[in-house]
C-alpha cells in the first residue's frame, strides 16, 4: 500500500501533467438506468427474472461480457444462454443508451478545467466503443475528447494496463505524466501497473467496495474538485 493522500495534489508537484484518462461508467455518467434497462429487456426475452438496479451497480465496470454474465449467475441462469443473452443486450443497449441516465455534477466544469491547463484528454471505458461515443455525443461531451477507446479497443480490458498504455501512446503523453481520473479499482489498478497517476471519485461504482480502500493517489467528490486541486 502506497501512503494514503488525502488530495491528489502532491503527484503535480513530482512531474508535471500532459494529459488527462477519463473513466465514463460511474465517473462523468451515472449509467446504472442504462445499464438495468438495457439487462431488463434481455431477462425478459430469456423469459429471466428481473436484477434490482442495485445489484447491477455492484457488477459493472468489467465490461459488457463480464456483466452479462454475471447477471445470469444472479439469477442462477444456465450459462449456456450467454450467447443469446449477449444477442440481445447488443440489440436493447443502443435503444436504451442515454436514455436513462445524467452527466455527475462537475463533470463539465472539470473537463473544462483539465482542457484549460492545456492537458489533452482520452475517454477509456470498458463499455464497447461504439456505445460510448453514441453516450458521450448524446451527452454533449464527445468535444472534450482527443481520443475515446472501449472494452473493445485493445485486446485486453482495465485492469489490465495495457489500454491505459496505448491510450498514453494515442495522446502522445509519458504514463508518467497522464492522469487516469476513474471511480473504481479497475481504473486504479490498471494505473499503477501502467505507471500513471490515479485519483478516483467518491461517487462511481466499485463492486460494493468502498472506494477509499483502493490504492489511488487521491479521491474527489466531483471532476472539477479534482481539475482544482492540480
Ligand atoms: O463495464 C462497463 O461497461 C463500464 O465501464 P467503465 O467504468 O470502464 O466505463
Ligand atoms: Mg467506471
Amino acid at each position: 500500500m502506497l501512503p494514503v493522500r488525502s488530495t491528489p495534489s502532491a503527484f503535480a508537484l513530482q512531474a508535471p501533467l500532459q494529459a488527462a484518462i477519463v473513466d465514463l461508467d460511474g465517473t462523468m455518467v451515472d449509467t446504472l438506468g442504462d445499464f438495468s434497462a438495457a439487462l431488463d429487456r434481455m431477462l425478459a426475452d430469456l423469459s429471466l427474472p428481473a436484477v434490482p438496479a442495485a445489484a447491477v451497480a455492484e457488477m459493472v465496470g468489467k465490461g459488457s461480457e463480464h456483466l452479462i454474465r454475471s447477471v445470469l449467475a444472479r439469477v442462477q441462469a444456465d450459462p449456456g444462454l450467454y450467447d443469446a443473452a449477449w444477442a440481445s443486450y447488443q440489440r436493447h443497449y443502443p435503444q436504451v443508451n442515454g436514455r436513462h441516465s445524467q452527466v455527475y455534477p462537475g463533470v463539465v466544469e472539470g473537463l473544462r478545467a483539465l482542457q484549460a491547463r492545456g492537458l489533452a484528454l482520452a475517454c477509456l471505458t470498458n463499455k464497447p466503443t461504439d456505445f460510448a461515443r453514441a453516450l458521450l455525443r448524446d451527452k454533449g461531451l464527445d468535444g472534450f475528447f482527443a481520443q475515446v477507446f472501449g472494452g473493445d479497443a485493445f485486446a485486453r480490458k482495465k485492469p489490465d494496463p495495457l489500454p491505459l498504455l496505448r491510450t498514453c501512446e494515442a495522446l502522445g503523453s509519458p504514463p508518467g505524466r497522464t492522469l487516469m481520473l476513474g471511480d473504481s479499482s479497475n481504473d486504479a489498478q490498471a494505473a499503477r501497473a501502467a505507471g500513471c497517476p490515479v485519483v478516483l471519485v467518491s461517487y462511481g461504482y466499485n463492486h460494493g467496495q468502498p472506494v477509499r480502500a483502493v490504492d489511488a493517489d487521491g479521491w474527489v467528490d466531483s471532476l472539477a474538485e479534482a481539475a482544482a486541486l492540480l
